[in-house]
């Protein structure tokens, strides 16, 4: 099924706001389509996931995920891709920003625009650092709240997933929206994954979720690479003391309940998040940075865990 410009316009979703002429699209009886999705996710849990199809080109997909929203997830994403890519120039990196109701990628990234459509009626990514992108906020605009149901949300990721020319790569990096919905279900049943790493911050109320997040890629049988502990440590930039304003190794003693390895510590910098608001990600802006250097020893740790790929 190839995209058109029609199909492309479709995907924007329209938003009611309050008092205007808007409409939220969703299927005819919203009551039925919930009963549907409840019903289907109860019989992949059960019955284990229909075939998944590999992504033409695509040797390995990896997803970042979190339990909860606002812990680094993107901004690990953003970062790992890049270091995958620096710790081996041979390699082809894509990036693909699944969290369809907040897309941070572009801004990450320093992208902005339509992605143009092929003569296949394929959307070609954008691309940046050497890193082929595409995300759901390349098709709309910035500040317009994407207000969509589960069904819309699972057709939405299926279109950014095998309607895009990726060409040939040797990592796809998918940076996953938070929790365990319909997103992280539909992306681990389309394809096959090789490797999940799960991102959180030290802090009790983020493991908790990140415990869940790691429970369910296993349940749908997508091997967990390890975890990233995020924001573990402030260093005070004049005095150079240590704060651990989230917690101090709450990451580490939930890996070892889950058995489960740490893959790397990234402290909360500055750096990190103006880097990243600025659209030039620490990786590539400050290579020799000790921030940098942790995001590419964790790329080298993913690498060393992933399964060698087929072909
Ligand atoms: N190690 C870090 N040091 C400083 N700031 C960070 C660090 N990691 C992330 N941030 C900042 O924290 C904020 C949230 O990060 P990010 O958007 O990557 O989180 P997220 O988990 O993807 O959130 P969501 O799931 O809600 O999209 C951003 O402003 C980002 O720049």
């Amino acid at each position: 099924m190839a995209v058109t410009r029609a199909g492309l316009r479709a995907l924007r979703p329209r938003v009611f706001l309050g008092g205007g002429p808007g409409w939220c699209p969703r299927p005819a009886s919203s009551n039925t389509s919930d009963e549907f999705l409840k019903e289907k996710r109860a019989q992949i849990m059960s019955r284990g996931l229909p075939k998944q199809k590999p992504i033409e080109g695509v040797k390995q997909v990896l997803v970042l995920a979190s339990g909860k929203g606002g812990v680094g997830k993107s901004t690990t994403a953003v970062n790992i891709a890049l270091a995958l890519a620096a710790n081996d120039s041979t390699k082809s990196v894509g990036l693909l920003d699944a969290d369809v109701y907040g897309p941070s990628i572009p801004r990450m990234m320093n992208l902005k625009g339509n992605p143009e459509l092929t003569s296949q009626n394929l959307m070609r990514p954008l691309k940046n650092y050497g890193i082929e992108c595409m995300s759901m906020g390349f098709l709309v605009e910035e500040t317009a709240p994407v207000v969509w149901r589960g069904l819309m949300v699972m057709s939405a990721i299926e279109k950014l997933l095998r309607q895009v020319e990726w060409g040939q790569l040797d990592y796809l990096v998918i940076d996953m929206p938070p929790g365990t919905g319909d997103v992280q279900l539909s992306v681990s049943q389309n394809i096959p994954i090789a490797g999940a790493v799960i991102v959180s911050t030290p802090q009790d109320i983020a493991l908790l979720d990140a415990r869940k997040g790691a429970e369910m890629f296993r349940k749908v049988h997508v091997p967990v690479l390890g975890l990233v502990q995020n924001m573990s440590v402030f260093q005070c930039p004049k005095c150079k003391h240590e704060t651990h304003i989230f917690g101090t190794d709450g990451v580490r003693d939930l890996a070892k309940t889950l058995g489960l390895d740490v893959l790397g510590d990234i402290p909360l910098d500055v750096n990190i998040r103006k880097t990243c608001d600025t659209g030039q990600p620490i990786v590539v802006s400050q290579p020799q940075s000790d921030m940098a250097k942790a995001y590419l020893q964790i790329a080298m740790e993913i690498i060393r865990r992933l399964p060698t790929p087929p072909g």
